[in-house]
């Protein structure tokens, strides 16, 4: 029997235990491109953690589906070799390898039993016809639930999804659809997007993956908030003085050049995975953790910001840049990318959310690529103590030493606060100094992958880490203005180079805002 979440109520379970214990009931998950990247890298090792930590039903199979031809024991072959999943660092780790590899193992040919692969075209009606009738023959006879998993190029989404919906869709149970991004690239193509997959299926039935909502630190924004009691009555334009969402990476684009250079930081990072952070940030309570009622809350926030302006937003692009006997690529070194792209692997901006909460707080936000660290997080700067009894001793800018929350969503996830304290001994001198939750050292067992939490999510019918129609088009509306501004005036990228803090302009627009980037501040824990 599938381990139970201790879901809360009104969590729609895909089978009943009962049913899973009675083997009424089954689960196939078919990956539609599962001969690419996505499928090898994230979605298959996540089905076998899963498995490996009996949070499957009982009665699963896992179909992959692509054009490329393979039978049953070449996809096998393939989920073998590429499974890079956490159990593998859990098993090394822990250096118990040979008894627990050979639990692996086992596990892992059982897991492989029950996967199967059917080569057909994206947009025919008969290779759908044909799947179905082996996902038939799998489910036997049972109340069966299907879920599809698109890891395809968004332009055939629709085709796929008219195939599934007239030939494949499961005829007891229930039929779901897990999109991956990209979703558009501005609100018409979100909007037409979403009518395509509309007109053959129902808003629940259609899951928006956004891996980072999966992500351990993002889940437990919603715990941390609204399940203690210190947080929430501090969460307002009466204490906090700016929220600054903070996502870097240290790699370019290499690779994904052109597929990068259609989109640009603002579209990959921005609109989606951020926005998204900054809705669970900001929200009011839903009424109850529902998908609906918390995603009804999602949209009001959204809903509630200015979208953004040009004067309020900077555009970096990374240059070449040599250091010691290291040398590392321009942006536009890539030979898929043109020469003159203008598009930006760098972007900070400044959000307002006009409601009675957050009325006149900045919301910042810093995203890029190949700067100096890999690091994403949420910090939070409080306002200084009114008429503080230290002042003297705390120097002359009182905004160095206010408090900072800061949730690392990676790596190292950690939840700590920046206090002043009192160094022990007879003088009074201050220190800043952090209450400081470690994960790694508070909860040392490794973590799950975000796409392990969101497919169970999707095959247990829970959307609330999901994106909903009308959360895409409040996001889309708030930067599709300002992308089409800056593809209309050609507005060039200030330059800065791999491997750096990006460019200067960031500070600029921070202290038009009396801001100050947190991650500069060296209260880093
Ligand atoms: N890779 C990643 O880390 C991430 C990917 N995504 C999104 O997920 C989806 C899948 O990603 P990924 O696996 O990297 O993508 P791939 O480019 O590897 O495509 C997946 C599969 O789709 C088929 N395919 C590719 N291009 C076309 C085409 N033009 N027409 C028809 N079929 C095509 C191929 O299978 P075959 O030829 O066998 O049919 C391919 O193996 C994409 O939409 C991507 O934007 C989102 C977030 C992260
Ligand atoms: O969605 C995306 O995310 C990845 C980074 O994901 P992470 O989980 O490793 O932080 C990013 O590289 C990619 O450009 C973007 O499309």
């Amino acid at each position: 029997m599938a381990k139970d979440r201790t879901e809360p109520e009104g969590n729609e379970e895909l089978c009943t235990f009962s049913e899973q214990e009675n083997g009424d009931c089954t689960v196939s998950t078919t990956v539609v491109g599962a001969s690419g990247e996505l499928a090898k890298k994230k979605i298959f090792p996540a089905l076998f953690s899963l498995y490996y930590e009996d949070f499957l039903p009982k009665n699963f199979v896992v179909f992959g589906y692509a054009r490329t031809k393979m039978s049953d024991d070449e996809l096998r072959n393939m989920i073998r070799e590429t499974l890079t999943c956490r159990i593998d660092t859990r098993l090394i780790d822990a250096r118990i390898c040979r008894e627990n590899c050979q639990d692996k193992n086992h596990k892992m040919d059982e897991f492989l039993k029950r996967c199967f692969y059917h080569s057909g075209q994206y947009n025919s009606e008969e290779h759908f016809v044909e799947l179905d009738s082996k996902l038939k023959e799998k489910e036997a006879g049972k109340v069966a639930h299907r879920l599809f998993y698109l890891s395809i190029p968004p332009n055939i989404f629709v085709d796929v999804v008219r195939c599934v919906s007239l030939k494949a869709p499961s005829i007891k149970g229930r039929t779901r659809v897990i999109v991956e991004k990209p979703f558009g690239v501005d609100s018409e193509s979100a909007e037409k997007l979403t009518r395509g997959l509309k007109q053959y299926l129902a808003e629940d039935q259609i899951y928006r993956i956004d891996h980072y909502l999966g992500k351990e630190l993002v889940e437990n924004l919603l715990v941390l908030r609204f399940s203690n009691l210190v947080f929430e009555p501090l969460w307002s334009r009466n204490y906090i003085r700016n929220v600054q969402l903070i996502f870097s990476e240290d790699s370019g684009t290499e690779g994904h050049g052109r597929h990068f250079d259609n989109y640009g930081i603002i579209r990959d990072k921005m609109q989606n995975h951020l926005l998204q952070i900054l809705a669970l940030f900001a929200m009011e309570a839903p009424l109850s953790l529902d998908a609906e009622d918390a995603r009804n809350e999602k949209v009001k926030v959204l809903k509630s910001m200015r979208p953004l302006k040009l004067e309020d937003t900077v555009v970096g692009q990374y240059k070449g840049h040599s250091k010691g006997d290291k040398s590392y690529p321009s942006y536009t070194d890539d030979p898929t990318i043109p020469n003159d792209s203008l598009t930006p692997t760098f972007a900070a901006v400044a959000f307002f959310i006009d409601n009675a909460r957050w009325d006149g707080v900045p919301f910042l936000m810093k995203a890029g690529k190949a700067l100096h660290t890999r690091r994403a997080e949420i910090r939070v700067q409080f306002r200084h103590v009114p008429g503080n009894l230290y002042e003297r001793k705390l120097g002359t800018d009182l905004d160095k030493t206010t408090n900072e929350l800061v949730l690392r969503v990676q790596p190292d996830e950690a939840i700590y606060l920046n206090i002043n304290n009192k160094v022990p001994g007879l003088g009074m001198k201050l220190d800043r100094t952090d209450l400081n939750l470690l994960y790694q050292t508070r909860y040392p067992r490794e973590k799950a992958d975000a796409y392990e939490r969101l497919l169970l999510d999707a095959i247990e019918g829970e959307g609330r880490f999901f994106v909903r129609s009308d959360e895409l088009d409040a996001a889309w509306a708030l930067v599709t203005p300002l992308l089409k501004e800056l593809e209309e005036k050609k507005v060039v990228p200030e330059l800065y180079p791999y491997g750096s803090r990006g460019p200067v302009g960031a500070h600029h627009l921070a202290a038009k805002h009396n801001v100050r980037w947190g991650d500069l501040s060296g209260d880093d824990s």
